[in-house]
């Protein structure tokens, strides 16, 4: 059977959109149809509460866990840990004692790889998986990027941080080069786009000239809207809550373009394999 395609959704700075996206491209995924997995990633638990699970403290089993298990070389059952929502989603949650867990890697042996083989047998279990890593470039981090198929970066509509995605960029290359040759960057979403300023496209501007040429900035982009902001403590996706809203069209545009965008790259692997 076909195994789950990871994306790892990244990126160092912090409030960009990355566990809105999370959310609602997997909620996305889901309404059509496809089998998803979303991981927090995070200590804070953002994805976790954005879901529903309120109080991190109470979680039997989490990520943290699973990653523990794994280092020990212990197995993990069927499902483990896994919490399903009501919109279609399962969810690998987190809370601080992933904090823990990254103190616990820096000593382990194969410590880049952990979450990649704790994820070994679960992954045959969806269609897609999608990692809302947290802000920071860390081992957790480098976990993520190093399970991962491709990398989506959220970037927000504004100057200085598509500017500051030297680092992360050089980051994923250094993953790229050493513990995950066949990671992609699947690539650029523009996040907080305010339609009554020109910053979107002079940031995609800066975008396409540092960028382009290497990955691919998807042309749905995601506006600012006081409703994508109010969902966060409702435990549910943009299209539960407000689904004629801007921000959920533009999510639901953002679905359908993974989901092309992924057809397209098997497609090619298929050519390539009949030459
Ligand atoms: N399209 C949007 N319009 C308005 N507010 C948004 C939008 N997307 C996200 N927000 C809000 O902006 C804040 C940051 O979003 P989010 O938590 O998704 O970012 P993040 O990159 O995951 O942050 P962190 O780096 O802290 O994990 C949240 O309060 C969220 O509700
Ligand atoms: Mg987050």
């Amino acid at each position: 059977m076909k195994e789950a395609k990871i994306i790892a959704i990244c990126n160092q700075k912090g409030g960009v959109g990355k566990t809105t996206t999370t959310v609602n491209l997997g909620i996305g995924l889901a309404k059509e149809g496809k089998r998803v997995l979303v991981i927090d990633a995070d200590p804070q638990g953002d994805l976790t509460t954005c879901l529903g699970w309120k109080n991190g403290d109470e979680l039997q089993t989490t990520l943290a866990d699973l990653m523990n298990k794994t280092l020990t070389e212990r197995p993990i059952g069927k499902g483990e840990g896994i919490l399903h929502h009501e919109e279609g989603v399962d969810l690998l949650p987190s809370n601080l004692e992933l904090s823990a867990m990254e103190m616990n890697l820096v000593n382990a042996m194969s410590r880049e790889l952990t979450l990649k083989n704790c994820l070994k047998e679960i992954k045959k279990d969806y269609e897609y998986i999608l990692i809302d890593c947290m802000p920071s470039l860390g081992m957790i981090t480098v976990n993520a990027l190093a399970a991962a198929d491709s990398v989506m970066i959220p970037v927000q509509a504004q100057y200085l941080p598509a500017k500051g995605m030297t680092q992360l960029v050089q980051t994923i290359g250094k993953v790229q080069r050493t513990l995950n040759p066949d990671l992609r960057i699947d690539g650029i979403v523009l996040t907080l786009v305010d339609g009554r300023t020109n910053l979107a496209k002079q940031t995609l501007h800066i975008l396409r000239n540092q960028y382009g040429n290497r990955m691919k900035i998807y042309s749905s982009q995601i506006p600012v809207a006081v409703k994508a902001a109010e969902t966060s403590f409702q435990g549910k996706s943009i299209y539960a809550y407000d689904k004629n809203s801007s921000v959920a069209k533009a999510y639901e545009n953002l679905t359908k373009e993974v989901i092309r965008n992924g057809e397209k790259t098997r497609d090619r692997l298929r050519t390539s394999e009949a030459r």
